[in-house]
């Protein structure tokens, strides 16, 4: 597969200034910001602050700044001890992500691990104590980690998230946390990510005494001068051998966690790295680990791994980032009571996301039938947490106690939203959206979870349409993390605003997008499932597409997904796509074959794979007569070069229409900028983070790459492939994606 990445170019980031989309200056101008400062006590302790809002990040001046304090405080004869903390509340949120790719060239390897944290820190002759408050994450928990000693506030968040970011632990990380909190925890917490609150940081040693934000310093001062008087243990972290394990049992532990990094993202080397380097400290003391350590971490800074989830770390917060929205100055409404319209598989998902987050939910269906069963289904979205041990009983009570169900709308005079999740059908949605502006106060929110309907349409007969909004969540509601937020010309911006608040509360990321049909993610979506159609029609095998996609990273592929949606769902969006898009549709018979014979996908059994009662898939070699037949009523032939793809073909067959639509919708104004659809992508559809997302994926491979496939593909098999202009002129321009086009529409 060619690989090229294209920097991001003066031209896109003038561009992006433009259109108010660029909010954060350029990573280099991030990396050098924020400091250090001294304060000496009476008491002979000299408190050293890391400032730098909002996560006090450590750049490259408060690395730099630390250093000269640290320096200076050993130097000092009026200093004994020393204390370092983080300013408001926030010790630490780890290295400054934005600085990652610009370090300096020519800096020794292991400069700052090795010969200032290690040699002149941990081996002061003076004592350092670590104060901590709200979080010591990466670099921040490393630094603390060097400190002899860690007092903590008992909710203070502690752990080595970068494997999360592409990379390891750097600054010893892999080294010392193994020596405090034991092999099998560190492991734990490094491969999964994972943090733990200073209450349990205590429990494992990670900490040594824990105490409220107000008593913080001074009793890290105490202990520090306690330490220094030799009343208090004088621990160097790196020595410590009390909690590692045996050589024989370390090794059993590493092949293990060997086994279960591979099994859970094969395609991922860097946590493999990451236990290797834990090994060579076990092996060959931790002075070899911390070497390995600065090696293998600055190899895995450059991999395009790294690179892709450090964008989607951005990316992430992004979206929530509105031009003239959310930097009006305006301040989200408090959403107590919602209301929600329809007990189906959305309703109730929907009902079980706002009542886990602690909100007043009524449920609402027509009949006391359809309501028991709305209610039911909650029931069991909460006690599938229970079972996982992710809820306890009593939790379960109070959270189901938040529920109520009504057949009429007596009780939504006083929700502060109501979302609408009822059938696909414009009347009956224009029919509720009349009464609930009859019986809803006039400043209540009133959203539509319609996952293809105009809105325009929905709120037609209503005269409240400032108020009205998509709030498109996905099956299951309660699990999936995205919630596709859908503006019309007429919402307001105080609607938005209170959308995305509610957002952050139930903990979905949101992507605010503009009004057409299957707005950003299904819009996507539509071409994955067509092009794996045409596929099949043209001669490749229904498993062997599915095998591919799966290996390249999506949670499953195409036609396994089809079966889990069901053939009905698929069919009835799809007619809404093909009146739309008619010009660029792949109308493959296979799914509507199959519907006649009764096979609907996996809620009865049989669909693209056969089911047995534990839900489990197996190929259906009977698949190939109706493959055969759908091929037929096309009119297409098994196409040799088709079926001399190469699995990199394949992926990128699958998904370069894929990107062609995200284009589209880019260029129409749909989205507001491609990082968005690189989220919505990877949260919506289950596109691999670690590629960052299909328009991220797509700048790696190269604009004119990706047109130039799809112009030949076009030419051999149809309109379905043609690149959009937006894509044709990224490609000319020999610029990114990225780059929004000069004179873009925008519906937002
Ligand atoms: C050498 C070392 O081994 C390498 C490292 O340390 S790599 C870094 C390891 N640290 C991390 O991965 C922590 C990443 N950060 C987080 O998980 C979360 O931001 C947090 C838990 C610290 C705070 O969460 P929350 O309060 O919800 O705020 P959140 O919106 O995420 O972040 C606030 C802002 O800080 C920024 N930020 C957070 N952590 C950052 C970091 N480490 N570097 C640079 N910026 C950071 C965010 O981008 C965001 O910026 P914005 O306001 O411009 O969008």
């Amino acid at each position: 597969m060619l690989v090229r990445i294209p920097p991001e170019t003066t031209e896109s980031r003038a561009v992006q200034q433009r259109y108010g989309l660029r909010q954060r200056p350029a990573p280099s101008e991030m990396a050098r910001k924020g400091a250090t400062t001294m304060e000496v006590r009476g008491d002979g302790v000299a408190v050293i602050t890391i400032s730098n809002p909002p996560v006090n990040a450590l750049s490259f001046d408060v690395l730099a700044s630390f250093q000269r304090n640290y320096q200076e405080a050993l130097r000092r004869n009026d200093v004994k001890a020393i204390v370092l903390t983080g300013a408001e509340g926030r010790f630490c949120g780890g290295f400054d992500i934005n600085a990652f790719g610009n370090k300096p060239k020519n800096e020794k390897p292991g400069s700052l691990s090795i010969d200032f944290l290690t040699d002149i820190v941990e081996d002061a002759h003076k004592p350092s104590v670590a104060a901590i408050d709200g979080i010591a994450l990466g670099g921040g928990l490393e630094v603390a980690m060097v400190c002899h000693a860690r007092i903590s506030t008992p909710s203070a968040q502690l752990g080595l998230p970068e494997l999360q970011l592409g990379i390891i632990p750097g600054m010893g990380g892999t080294q010392r946390l193994p020596r405090l909190v034991g092999m099998s925890k560190a492991l734990e917490m490094m491969l999964m990510s994972k943090s733990i609150k200073g209450v349990e940081a205590h429990k494992l040693g990670l900490v040594d005494a824990i105490v409220s934000a107000n008593e913080l310093v001074n009793t890290a001062c105490s202990w520090a001068l306690e330490i220094a008087e030799h009343k208090r243990p004088w621990f160097k972290s790196l020595h410590r051998t009390d909690k590692l394990p045996d050589l024989q049992e370390a090794k059993e532990i590493l092949k293990i966690s060997r086994v279960k990094a591979q099994k859970q993202a094969a395609n991922l080397q860097h946590p493999l790295v990451c236990i290797d380097v834990i090994e060579a400290g076990v092996l060959s003391g931790p002075r070899a680990g911390l070497m390995k350590e600065v090696v293998s971490g600055k190899m895995l800074e450059q991999s395009q791994t790294s690179k892709s989830l450090r964008h989607v770390f951005f990316a992430q917060r992004a979206t929530s980032k509105i031009p003239e929205v959310t930097n009006l100055g305006l301040t989200p409404r408090r959403i107590l009571k919602a209301a929600i319209v329809g007990g189906g598989l959305m309703g109730s998902g929907i009902a079980t996301a706002l009542v886990l987050n602690n909100m007043f939910v009524i449920l609402k269906e027509v009949n006391e039938k359809f309501l028991d069963a709305g209610i039911n289904r909650v029931k069991a979205n909460l006690q599938s947490f229970v079972k996982r041990g992710r809820m306890t009983k009593d939790d379960y009570e109070k959270k189901l106690s938040l529920l109520s169900g009504v057949l009429d709308y007596e009780q939504f005079r006083d929700a502060d939203v109501v979302i609408e999740a009822v059938i696909e059908d414009i009347l009956l949605k224009q029919k509720i959206f009349s009464d609930l502006e009859r019986y809803c106060h006039s400043n209540c929110i009133i959203a539509t979870n319609t996952s293809t309907i105009d809105l325009q349409l929905i709120g037609q007969k209503t005269s409240c349409q400032d108020r009205i909004i998509g709030a498109h969540f996905f099956s299951p509601a309660h699990v999936m993390p995205l919630l596709e937020i859908v503006r019309t010309q007429h919402t307001s911006s105080q609607v938005i605003v209170d959308l995305l608040d509610l957002a952050k509360k139930i903990r979905k990321t949101p992507i605010v997008v503009g009004n057409c049909t299957g707005f950003a993610v299904n819009r996507m979506f539509f071409p994955y499932g067509q092009v794996a159609g045409l596929l099949v029609d043209y001669g490749l095998d229904v498993y062997r597409i599915d095998h591919v996609i799966t290996q390249f990273g999506m949670p499953m592929g195409p036609f396994r997904l089809a079966d889990l949606v069901g053939f009905g769902v698929a069919v009835a969006t799809r007619k809404q796509y093909y009146q739309s898009f008619p010009e660029r549709c792949y109308k493959s018979m296979l799914t509507d074959i199959m519907l006649k014979d009764k096979r609907t996908g996996e809620s009865s059994g049989r669909g693209y794979y056969l089911y047995d009662d534990k839900r489990k898939a197996s190929p259906d070699p009977d698949i190939q007569k109706y493959v055969e037949k759908s091929r037929n009523m096309a009119g297409v032939a098994k196409d040799p070069k088709v079926m001399k793809l190469t699995d990199s073909d394949i992926v990128e067959m699958v998904f370069f229409p894929v990107v062609n639509e995200a284009c589209r919708v880019l260029d129409e104004g749909i989205a507001l900028k491609a990082s968005d659809l690189d989220v919505a992508s990877i949260m919506g559809m289950g596109f691999p983070s670690y590629r960052g997302g299909v328009m991220f994926w797509a700048d790696s491979l190269g604009a004119e790459y990706v047109f130039k496939r799809l112009e030949a593909w076009s030419k051999d098999y149809g309109e379905f492939f043609r690149p959009c202009e937006y894509l044709a002129a990224r490609a000319r321009q020999g610029a990114s994606l990225i780059a929004t086009a000069d004179g873009a529409k925008s519906r937002l």
